[in-house]
């Protein structure tokens, strides 16, 4: 049998794909165009979650392909009646990195410096770094937004730095141009920052199962799954100002006012013995909490905090 793998056509989306199928014996790539990938309007402006999913999975359900890969922070929260996500793969770095003009770090930047990103989340954590900045709502591929800092073709598009995810970079060979890494214990990212998803048909043969389920690391699906129920408990959506991060053996959560003047933030131990262990007989080993109800004890004291009032 060959797999046939669906996966967006960016160069992003292709080098991860193929990194994670370079070992899967007999499988095919086809890529799919999906209304993001050609719209140049801003990511809020598109209408929220899934803009990149949705033509993965019509052509999963349309049976053109027998499996997709997506990155997992685009992937809404809510299950979806006819596609089930089997694989969470061994994730990659889950921190964001600040790309700066001659190599700047975000406190050498100069006052009022201007930085880019398409992120609430981020700009919330640059306005509270540094209220002084100038953030610049960006959009585009890696590639276009490392140019507006390290080659600008007008002064106008000229930016002293980017904010981007570190695994976007590296899966593009570019780490090396990044010249901070920002840590996940005061920089939480997205939920599932990193990390793909592999998804198939619930009606999907055992054939085709049994290569996708070979691709799941179990420590990923953990800490993927556990930020991931912080965000639909909160019903959250990609666009929230909403870091949540596993680091460490802890889930760290930290929802920001827009503007940075604000922070709640909430952390509870997943790796290690305490409150909320699971049975053994779930197939979590004992000593290890329930991914699902350290969720809910962050969310809990999230909300406690006022969280509610940032992220509506
Ligand atoms: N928001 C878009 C997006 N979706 C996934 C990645 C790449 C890294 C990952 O897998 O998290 C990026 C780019 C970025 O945030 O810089």
């Amino acid at each position: 049998m060959t797999l046939r793998v669906g996966t967006r056509g960016s160069a992003l989306a292709l080098a991860q794909t193929r990194a994670l199928l370079a070992d899967v014996p007999d499988v095919e790539l086809v890529t799919v165009t999906s209304h993001g990938d050609r719209s140049t309007a801003s990511l809020a402006s598109l209408g929220g979650t899934g803009v990149f999913v949705t033509a993965l999975r019509d052509a999963l359900l349309a049976g053109d392909v027998d499996a997709v890969v997506h990155s997992c922070k685009d992937l809404p929260t809510a299950p979806h009646e006819e596609v089930e996500l089997l694989a969470l793969p061994a994730r990659a770095d889950a921190r964001d990195v600040l790309v700066g003009a001659g190599g700047a770090r975000l406190a050498d930047l100069p006052v009022g410096a201007r930085v880019g990103t398409g992120s609430p989340r981020r700009r919330a954590q640059l306005l509270r770094a540094r209220p002084d900045l100038d953030v610049a709502d960006i959009r585009g591929n890696v590639d276009t937004r490392l140019r507006r800092v390290q080659d600008p073709g007008t002064p106008e598009e000229r930016l002293d730095a980017v904010v981007l995810a570190a695994a976007g970079l590296d899966r593009l060979g570019r780490l090396g141009e990044a010249s901070e890494l920002l840590d996940l214990v005061a920089w939480p990212t997205a939920p599932a920052q990193g990390a793909l998803a592999v998804e198939v048909r619930r009606d999907a043969p055992p054939a085709v199962r049994d290569a996708v389920a070979a691709l799941d690391d179990p420590a990923t699906r953990r800490a993927a799954t556990a930020e991931r129920i912080v965000l639909r408990l909160l019903e959250a959506g990609c666009a929230a100002p909403l870091g949540v991060s596993v680091t460490g053996g802890e889930l760290v959560a930290e929802a920001y006012a827009l503007d940075g003047a604000r922070a709640v933030r909430a952390t509870a131990p997943l790796g290690a013995a305490g409150a909320g262990n699971a049975p053994a007989a779930d197939g979590v080993a004992v000593g290890e909490a329930d991914p699902e109800s350290v969720a809910r004890d962050v969310v809990a004291a999230l909300l406690r905090d006022g969280a509610a009032g940032l992220l509506s």
